[in-house]
């Protein structure tokens, strides 16, 4: 599953995930663990290279179940301290650096390959990571609709009201992901957009599944 930020991918993949007895991979956790030691090695956001270094045989353990978040860097949880504002305004420049994702993509590969089922998420899976995917969705929302969500959210875990400044940046993280050379965010030629406007959580997971299965061919 690929789309922009605030799509709902994260929601839904972690309950689709868990409709369909299959392990859950969110590979957006595993750039902002890459950005969170970036930014703990002080290094300067424009070069790459030194990013590439900084980032060189990450210590990162993610777990694939879709009941609970498990994100150590070298052992520490950093599940909450990935979430926050200094990451989220660094992760589209570090996710940008071509052997950042080829290390990344080297692990998303590998762990899905363990999983008998796996619903995986982020901006390239159906584009590069896992082009054979049973089944491909492209989920998108009005760039409005994400920041109410986000902004909502950001109140309910007491990280302020801001719905302009969440707008800028859910606007700015599209036109770097959609933009970068490598791996940009786009849809598969063979995915399903599914468009969450205007639909609440369970209708997209209703939705997603009947998909699955359609795509797929297979039965539950
Ligand atoms: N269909 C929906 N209707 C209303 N709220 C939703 C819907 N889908 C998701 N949300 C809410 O929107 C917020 C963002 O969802 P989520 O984190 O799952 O998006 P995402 O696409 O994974 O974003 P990101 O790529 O930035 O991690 C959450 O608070 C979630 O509960
Ligand atoms: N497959 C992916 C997944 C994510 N990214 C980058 O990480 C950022 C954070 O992702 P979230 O899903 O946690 O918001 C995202 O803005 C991308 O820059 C990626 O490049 N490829």
């Amino acid at each position: 599953m690929d789309g922009p930020s605030g799509t709902g991918k994260s929601s839904v993949s972690r309950k689709l995930a868990t409709r369909l007895n299959a392990s859950y991979l969110d590979t957006g956790a595993m750039y902002r663990v890459a950005t969170l030691q970036v930014l703990r090695a002080g290094v300067d956001l424009d070069d790459a290279e030194a990013i590439a270094a900084a980032v060189a045989d990450l210590p990162l353990t993610i777990g694939t179940d879709p009941s609970g978040e498990v994100v150590l860097l070298n052992g520490e949880d950093v599940s909450s301290e990935i979430r926050g504002g200094d990451v989220t305004k660094a992760v589209s420049a570090v996710s940008a650096v071509g052997p950042v994702r080829e290390q990344l993509v080297a692990l998303q590969r590998e762990l899905a390959a363990s999983a008998e089922r796996i619903v995986v998420e982020g901006r390239d899976i159906g584009t590069v990571v896992l082009t054979n995917a049973d089944a491909k969705i492209y989920l998108t929302a009005s760039a409005e609709a994400r920041a109410q969500r986000r902004n909502e959210q950001n109140i309910a875990e007491g990280r302020g009201d801001d719905y302009e400044a969440v707008l800028a940046d859910v606007e700015r993280r599209d036109n770097l992901d959609s933009t970068r050379k490598v791996s940009p965010l786009r849809p598969a030629e063979d995915s399903v957009t599914v468009d969450t406007s205007e639909l609440g959580i369970d209708q997209v997971i209703d939705r997603l599944y009947e998909i699955v299965f359609e795509q797929a061919r297979v039965s539950p």
